[in-house]
């Protein structure tokens, strides 16, 4: 799993209660494991098609700064499946965990499903590339 995007907790992700809503994570880990899957592809036209699981194991709270973790657990024809971890960077506990993130592969056009050509060997092969 790679730990590759961070975001700082704001006034404006937090619920009633003053810790992070949790529609916000859900949010932010839509978009985190899109841009994951579209590098990891090499293709911007992935739609998401299904959360498998999703848990909320601990707060967070404005201020904390929380990172993304992401890994591909699995690689079809047209799909990628990706597991999610947002954990707080300092405590390092896991604040939410995602399971089964499911993009599809789709023509702009069409918007049917496209075969995207990539297997789980050459994926997993990919280096770890790092702002300059
Ligand atoms: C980044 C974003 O937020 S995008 C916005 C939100 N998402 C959307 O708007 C997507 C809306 N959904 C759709 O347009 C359609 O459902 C499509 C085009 C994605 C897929 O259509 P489907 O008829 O389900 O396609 P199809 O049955 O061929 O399945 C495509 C792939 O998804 C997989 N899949 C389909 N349903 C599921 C499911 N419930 N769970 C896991 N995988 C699934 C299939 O196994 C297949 O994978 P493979 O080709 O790698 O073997």
């Amino acid at each position: 799993m790679r730990f590759l995007s961070r975001r700082l907790v704001m006034p404006n992700d937090l619920n009633f209660a003053g810790s992070l809503f949790g529609g916000r994570i859900l949010e932010w880990i839509d978009e985190e494991a899109y841009i994951f899957a579209a590098c990891q592809l090499d293709a911007k036209s992935l739609v998401t098609k299904h959360i498998g699981a999703i848990a909320f194991e601990t707060s967070a709270y404005q201020g904390d700064v929380v990172e993304f973790g992401l890994g591909v657990k699995k690689v079809g024809k047209t799909s990628v499946t990706l597991t999610c971890v947002v954990r707080n960077k300092q405590t390092k506990q896991n604040i939410c965990v995602a399971d089964d993130i499911v993009f599809v592969h789709i023509d702009p056009e069409t918007r049917t499903p496209q075969p995207h050509g990539k297997t789980k060997a050459e994926l997993d092969a990919l280096p770890i590339e790092t702002p300059a």
